[in-house]
């Protein structure tokens, strides 16, 4: 995100779409009941702003009460929907995630227990589910007791285009008038599309997006979902592959860890296990004599070297392609391995003992640690929220430690990256010790 989106945002970019008004009282206004203003509570009158510097905020040359803010999440007194006419549903889309059945089980539970929804539907494999006919499978809470113990998603994903028109006749065919979509940008878009579809037709149906994806790069929000879990799991590598570097002769470690276009989990996964010498990430571009010439350097004053390198970083070294995935995402090249060859071939005058580790799948497909365990449930109860109150074409999420609702059109207008000017990558730069650029 760079400053000069945060500067480009008006109100009506953060204008949320409602089905319609509120007229239901909920049945959480018990709960609600005496609930105080206070530092860790916004009303629902008030908004979260964008700016959190005087800067940033003087800079607008508006009074304070113009500044641009979030619509606020959380729990509305006066619903769209009679819970008791809400029948739920949910898909889950795209690269798994870990939290993705944390996600799912939150959802069911806040839907059935504490709004008494009619029902929840999973359908299965992402949004094909939703245009191939198959039956989708009836979420009670017996049914996901325990499924928050386990990676990847008891209803199945996948990539790959759907009509929405089809997808909504689905939706219609079985009552649906909510539906949560957990993906990432690629689900937020389809979600945009169904949102518009629905709409067209002049049908309430809620979609409400769950920001997911271990890349971390949905705008606007502290952090998508099972992003920490995976990179404290890519920092297990990397301490691997500095044991093995560290006790062998001219030893280099080299770790390929996911990341497509942001570099999010190879800079904090660096942060968590210390001990790397060059992070390379796809925001920051390195030359390959940068590099070797970095590598020789560090075994020859400490006697090995750490490489943690982005999957999308130095795409420029490698050959061209156009080949994409069935989501229309651009299949990358494999940096690891060409650095592998590259560092073996350049540094072929030593004895060198290269490791190479590329843990994968292995990041995404375990569990949620117990960051994200509390993340999702207070996503899911957030989404459930927003989508009661008739939010539409919504997406919730984290910003600064408050729950916002932000229009899914912000959310896929642009993307997350690691800044090159940044705390972030400094705090990179002065744990690995790496040069500005290479
Ligand atoms: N521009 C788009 N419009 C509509 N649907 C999309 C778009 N991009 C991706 N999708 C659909 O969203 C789903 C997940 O997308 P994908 O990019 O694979 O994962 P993610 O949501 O995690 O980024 C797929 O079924 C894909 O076809
Ligand atoms: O599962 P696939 O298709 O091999 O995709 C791998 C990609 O999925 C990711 O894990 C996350 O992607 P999404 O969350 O956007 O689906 C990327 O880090 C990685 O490049
Ligand atoms: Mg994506």
């Amino acid at each position: 995100m760079r400053l000069s989106d945060l500067q480009a945002i008006t109100h009506e970019d953060l204008l949320i779409t409602r089905l319609g008004p509120r007229t239901v009282e909920t049945p959480l206004q018990e709960l609600l009941g005496n609930r105080q203003e206070s530092v860790h509570y916004v009303t629902e009158t008030d908004r979260v702003l964008v700016d959190d510097t005087l800067g940033m905020a003087k800079n607008r040359g508006v009074d304070a009460a113009d500044l641009p803010a979030f619509n606020p999440g959380g729990p509305r007194r006066q619903l769209f929907f009679d819970p008791s006419e809400v029948t739920a549903a949910i898909v889950t889309c795209g690269g798994l995630c870990p939290g993705l059945n944390n996600v799912i089980r939150a959802l069911v539970l806040h839907l059935r227990h504490a709004y008494g929804c009619r029902d929840v539907l999973g359908f299965r494999n992402g949004y094909q589910g939703l245009a191939d006919g198959s039956e989708p499978l009836r979420l009670t809470p017996d049914l996901v007791r325990d499924i928050h113990t386990r990676g990847g998603t008891i209803l199945g994903t996948s990539r790959g285009s759907q009509d929405p028109a089809t997808m909504i006749d689905t939706l219609v065919a079985h009552k649906v008038n909510a539906l949560f979509v957990v993906g990432g940008d690629g689900t937020l878009r389809g979600a945009q599309m169904l949102a518009a579809e629905a709409a067209r037709r002049g049908l309430p149906i809620a979609v409400v997006g769950v920001p997911k994806t271990i890349d971390n790069d949905i705008p606007w929000i502290d952090h998508s979902f099972g992003f920490q879990t995976a990179y404290a799991r890519a920092a297990e590598s990397i301490q691997a592959a500095h044991t093995e570097a560290s006790s062998g002769v001219n030893g280099i470690g080299l770790v390929k860890l996911m990341g497509r276009h942001s570099g999010f989990i190879a800079a904090h996964a660096t942060l968590v296990a210390q001990g790397v010498d060059f992070t390379l990430i796809p925001e920051v571009p390195f030359t390959l004599d940068g590099l070797l010439d970095g590598v020789r350097k560090k075994l020859a004053n400490q006697g090995h070297a750490v490489v943690v390198v982005a999957e999308g970083a130095g795409q420029d070294l490698l050959p061209p392609s156009t080949a994409t995935d069935p989501s229309g995402n651009r299949k990358l090249g494999d940096i690891g391995a060409f650095l592998r060859e590259q560092l073996t071939e350049g540094l072929s005058d030593l004895p060198l003992s290269l490791r190479y580790i590329d843990p994968g799948y292995a990041i995404r497909s375990v569990p949620a640690n117990a960051f994200d365990a509390v993340y999702c449930t207070r996503l899911a109860q957030a989404a459930t929220h927003a989508a009661m109150a008739g939010f539409t074409s919504v997406m919730v999420g984290s910003r600064r430690g408050r729950f916002i609702n932000l229009p899914i059109a912000l959310a896929t207008a642009t993307s997350n990256h690691v800044d090159p000017h940044g705390d972030l990558w400094m705090a990179v730069l002065e744990t690995t010790g790496q040069p500005l650029s290479l």
